[in-house]
């Protein structure tokens, strides 16, 4: 469904991506996982038209859409969501999801419709009322995912929806991302809470220093000493290794 393939983007001297090519395919949750600064975001920018890659190409559902507007590729059916969530203040829950829905709904009424039932599907069902400014980081977090649902993505690209989020909000996202998927929505997740990525995603990406690192199911990538070092520094794989040789 999604194949980027070789792409790379520099800005003034800091390689953000690296040659980094993967294939996303259709109906899985998938994640790209990393340390921070690891070139994440940038790469999410990139398929989703918000950076034009230096080199490189990207593909959806068969069609080269490197270059294309974020716009455009989101009428394809690609959307991302953004780590700090701004909902448009003054205006309610009802109304932000509509902007979403407003890409291929030109009524206003069917839109905000349309929003009510994306905003259940989310949870935020009873709050489709209130200011959106009034939500929780929580509540803006599903805010986010609603409005990128509003467009009825193929795709949904979610960059850190667990982020800030107590490990009980943490788990009542987690169903509804699956729900998403299992409505044949496919998912790609940046996620840095592990939590989630070893419970929903099937398959996992790493990235370092612009880099991919490791791919496979989270708990392999997890355990892989390329993955520890990125992450604590080199010599750790060994140094944990040998802790546990000693403590057997
Ligand atoms: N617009 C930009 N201009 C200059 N440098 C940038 C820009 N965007 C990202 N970078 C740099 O590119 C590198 C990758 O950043 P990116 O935000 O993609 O990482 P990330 O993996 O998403 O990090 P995090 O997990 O902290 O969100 C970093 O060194 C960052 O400072």
């Amino acid at each position: 469904m999604l194949e980027v393939a070789g792409i790379s983007k520099n800005f003034g001297g800091v390689q953000a991506a690296r040659d980094v090519g993967f294939t996303v395919p259709q109906g899985v949750i998938a994640s790209l996982i990393g340390p921070n600064g690891a070139g994440k975001t940038t790469l999410f920018a990139m398929i989703t038209g918000f950076h034009r890659p230096d080199r490189g190409t990207v593909r959806f559902c068969g069609e080269d859409i490197t270059g294309l507007s974020p716009e455009a590729i989101a009428r394809r059916g690609m959307v991302r969501t953004f780590q700090l969530v701004q909902p448009f203040a003054g205006q309610t829950v009802r109304d932000n999801i509509a902007v979403g829905a407003h890409l291929h709904i030109a009524s206003r009424a069917d839109a905000l419709a349309y929003a009510g039932a994306v905003a259940r599907k989310v949870g935020l069902g009873d709050r489709l009322d209130i200011d959106a400014a009034a939500l929780t980081v929580a509540g803006r977090k599903r805010l986010e995912v609603a409005r990128a649902l509003a467009t009825r993505p193929k795709l949904i690209l979610l960059d850190e929806v667990m982020a800030g989020l107590n490990p009980s909000e943490i788990e009542a996202v987690i169903p509804i991302i699956r729900a998403i998927r299992d409505e044949g929505v496919t998912v790609l997740l940046i996620e840095h809470v592990m939590q989630a990525v070893m419970s929903l995603s099937e398959h996992t990406w790493v990235l370092n220093q612009g880099e991919i690192i490791a791919e496979g199911t989270a708990s392999k990538v997890v355990a892989d000493p390329r993955v520890i070092e990125a992450y604590l520094g080199k010599g750790m794989a060994e140094r944990m290794r040998a802790r546990e040789a000693a403590n057997a």
